[in-house]
């Protein structure tokens, strides 16, 4: 999150739950912590280096083919200007728009707790 706005990554067609809007992150692999992860990814994939983040919320969806479980965390400060690493289109949005995009179907409860939080 910047100045109230929300950074999201637009999914490849070829991914998961393709064609739609995502917050940026990925899988935490055997060897890291979730944290590690967190650093790894928003790195790796638009070119930041989180300086100050919040766990935000946990949640299980089980889509028909897998099932995922999403550590949401909130990122307050970054360095960097983001990118698309991977040629993914990025977008910020207003707390107000997010009802008007496309997430994966696991998302649902993650908008409602930021418009929670931090909707007027
Ligand atoms: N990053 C991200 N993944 C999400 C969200 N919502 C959601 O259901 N997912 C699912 O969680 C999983 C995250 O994997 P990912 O594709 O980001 O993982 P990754 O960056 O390591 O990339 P990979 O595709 O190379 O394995 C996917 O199955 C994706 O569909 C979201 O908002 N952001
Ligand atoms: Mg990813």
């Amino acid at each position: 999150m910047r100045d109230k706005q929300i950074l999201l990554a637009l999914r490849s067609a070829k991914q998961h739950q393709g064609g739609k809007w995502e917050f940026p992150g990925g899988k935490v692999e055997p060897s890291e912590s979730v944290q590690q992860a967190l650093l790894r990814e928003l790195h790796e994939e638009i070119g930041i280096n989180v300086t100050a983040s919040c766990a935000l919320m946990q949640l299980e969806y089980h889509y028909p083919e897998k099932t995922v479980q999403l550590d949401v965390w909130l990122v307050s400060e970054f360095t960097g200007e983001p990118q698309g690493r991977e040629g993914q289109p990025l977008r910020w949005v207003s707390v107000a728009e997010l009802g008007d995009i496309t997430f994966p179907d696991a998302n649902q409860p993650i908008v409602q707790r930021i418009v929670q939080q931090f909707g007027v």
